[in-house]
């Protein structure tokens, strides 16, 4: 064997052919040598690709030994399936000269592995939603997911939910030394809980108040980890190209980092939400409030209620207001995509930050900093829309492989804001239709849209006033009738068909229906589709409805870190 500073080679066996193995700074690879000694094929593995390495011949489930002797090592490394975005567990199993040689390989490339990969997670807390999307999260994790972080090393401390909520309550008030990192197994809706702790807790530590929209927010160290096991998994799909447990698991072994711009959505100066997805008016929430009260049917019932609200076919004015993004860096007709190294995302990343101070890693919040990125003049739009919708990166998932906005930019500090303007029923089915095929949905006259750093969004004056009257009392009568249902069956108010559920299930979505009724006292969430009064819609931000209309929001910059590595292009291997 041959050891130098930089490299490491020596002969190795895979089954009967022999291989001139290689660790050469980045990379680890093996070639096939052939009778005549010529070179053939060469594998070559990034070693910040490597998952382990184990003595012996070792099998990747059970991790057990197979019949081997002390000359065998097992590599486990990423391996790329298809076009790429799919990701497996390579393994190979190499034979060496002497036990000796075996060694100073496994030796090699751990200390490589700890050289080339510094940012690995070492301890990970992971909060498994076991009612999210198919209601396989726990089967998932235990199958698919905890076998790989053993093999890596990682150790985690699994928290299974009981309730809504309760991985943001823990990540806002517990102990979180020596984690690198909080991971959901669920959809975009525990995603979100994540989101809110993860933020929380670093603004409460940097003592930032959330609620001032004027604020530069803290940006979070502690990694987010998804492993999509809901109904759209559109975090998940818009930042990997794939939902695919599997994939994200490795992602997260091998310590990918993916900054995420985040939007705050106030009403007046109170802080409602984040998203990173979509803040929708219009078609899309009434499609959430609509399929809130079908749960029971699981993934389907977005499509049901898409169906459902589609036919009736409604339109709602607004005042939208909006402080436009540079249109020199980007623009959402680009026809570019955000991929994994995105030029326009690193370069914001100056902009986003000019007071980052490198040696101390930390962010000033000075006033003059966060008005900057507030500079600009605002921009009007009154009229009537089947939707309004405001993402902060493209928002696909299995359902739209090209997203609300194909273009849109994880990482460049803007999301885009999406006007579609009153149109007759096939115009609106062409645009939605577009969103599942490759054809561009903005190219239709009665839709725009804008990159931007802020939107506000209000009801026309007069009209509203009235509008809102009326929706009052459509509430008034709505909860009425819910609430003789509560007392009748509190199953009933929210599940709607509750028949063979586990008793665990129902504690978990009797929290929401209270979340739900507490709405629906203040009059917004689940009216009933075609009996809701004409002209106020909900917001849906990424799958919530927001407990009022008139909001304001702003994006946040590269605010959150995600274990991934955004979109690759095809890299086979
Ligand atoms: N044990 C639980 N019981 C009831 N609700 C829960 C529980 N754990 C988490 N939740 C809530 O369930 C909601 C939905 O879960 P999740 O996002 O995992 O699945 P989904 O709704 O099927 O997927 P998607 O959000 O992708 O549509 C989340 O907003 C979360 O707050
Ligand atoms: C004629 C065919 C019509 C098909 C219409 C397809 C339109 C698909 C558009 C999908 C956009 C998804 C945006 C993502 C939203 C998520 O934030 C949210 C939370 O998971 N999901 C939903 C469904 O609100
Ligand atoms: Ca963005």
């Amino acid at each position: 064997m041959e050891i130098d500073s930089v490299r490491v080679e020596s002969s190795v066996w895979i089954g009967n052919k022999r291989y001139k193995a290689l660790l050469s700074g980045w990379y680890f690879s093996w070639t096939e040598i052939d009778k005549r000694n010529r070179e053939r094929k060469t594998i070559s593995v990034p070693v910040s690709e490597v998952i382990g390495v184990k003595e012996g011949r070792v099998e990747i489930q059970t991790q057990k030994k197979v019949e081997d002797t002390d000359l065998d090592f097992t590599l486990f490394y990423v391996k790329r399936n298809g076009h790429g975005l799919s990701w497996s567990l390579g393994r190979t199993q190499f034979c060496c000269p002497s036990r000796g040689v075996r060694d100073q390989w496994t030796t090699q490339l751990r200390t490589a592995l700890k050289t080339h990969s510094p940012s690995r997670p070492h301890r990970l807390l992971v909060f498994i939603n076991p009612f999210g999307g198919k209601k396989r999260g726990k089967q998932i994790f235990h199958s698919l997911v905890a076998p790989l972080f053993e093999l890596a090393g990682i150790s985690s401390h699994v928290v299974v939910t009981e309730r809504a909520n309760q991985a943001r309550d823990y990540i806002l008030k517990k102990d979180l030394t020596g984690f690198n990192g909080v991971i959901c197994v669920g959809g975009d809706g525990m995603f979100s809980e994540l989101l809110h702790g993860v933020i929380g807790r670093t603004q409460q530590e940097a003592g930032v108040s959330e609620h001032d929209p004027t604020v530069m927010l803290q940006p979070c160290d502690l990694h987010i980890g998804v492993i999509p096991a809901g109904s759209t998994d559109c975090v998940c799909f818009a930042t990997m190209g794939i939902n695919d447990p599997v994939t994200s698991t490795l992602h997260i072994i091998i310590g990918d980092s993916q900054p995420l711009d985040v939007c705050s959505v106030h009403y007046q100066n109170t802080l409602v939400r984040y998203s990173v997805s979509m803040v929708g008016y219009g078609f899309y929430g009434d499609v959430l409030a609509e399929s809130e009260r079908h749960r029971w049917m699981g993934p389907l019932r977005y499509d049901y209620s898409g169906f459902m609200v589609y036919l009736c076919n409604r339109s709602y004015p607004g005042l939208v207001q909006y402080l436009p993004a540079d249109s020199h860096i980007s623009s959402p007709r680009d026809k570019t995509r955000c991929l994994s190294g995105c030029r326009v995302c690193s370069e914001s990343k100056e902009r986003l930050f000019p007071h980052f101070d490198s040696s101390s890693s930390l962010y000033s919040t000075n006033v003059s900093q966060c008005n900057s990125e507030l500079e600009g003049e605002w921009v009007t739009i009154e009229g009537r829309f089947k939707c309004v919708s405001l993402t902060c990166m493209s928002s696909s998932c299995p359902r739209s492989p090209e997203g609300l906005s194909p273009s849109a930019h994880l990482a460049d500090g803007t999301a885009d804001l999406i006007m579609v303007r009153e149109t007759n029923p096939l115009g609106f089915l062409t645009f939605l239709h577009r969103h599942t095929t490759k054809q561009d949905q903005f190219d239709l006259p009665f839709v725009e849209v804008h990159r931007v750093k802020a939107v506000r969004f209000s009801l026309p004056p007069g009209e509203a006033e009235e509008e809102e009257e009326e929706y009052e009392k459509q509430a008034d009568r709505e909860i009425q009738t819910s609430a003789e249902r509560e007392l009748e069956d509190p199953e009933k108010l929210f599940c709607g068909n509750i028949a063979g559920q586990s008793q665990q299930h129902l504690a978990g979505w009797k929290e929401r229906g209270s979340e739900t009724s507490r709405l629906k006292r203040q009059g917004f969430a689940c009216v009933p589709c075609c009996t809701k009064p004409r002209s106020v819609s909900v917001w849906n931000c990424d799958g919530e409805i927001l407990p009022h209309t008139e909001i304001s929001c702003r994006v946040h910059g590269q605010l959150v870190r995600l274990f991934a590595r955004g979109i690759e292009t095809s890299t086979m291997q």
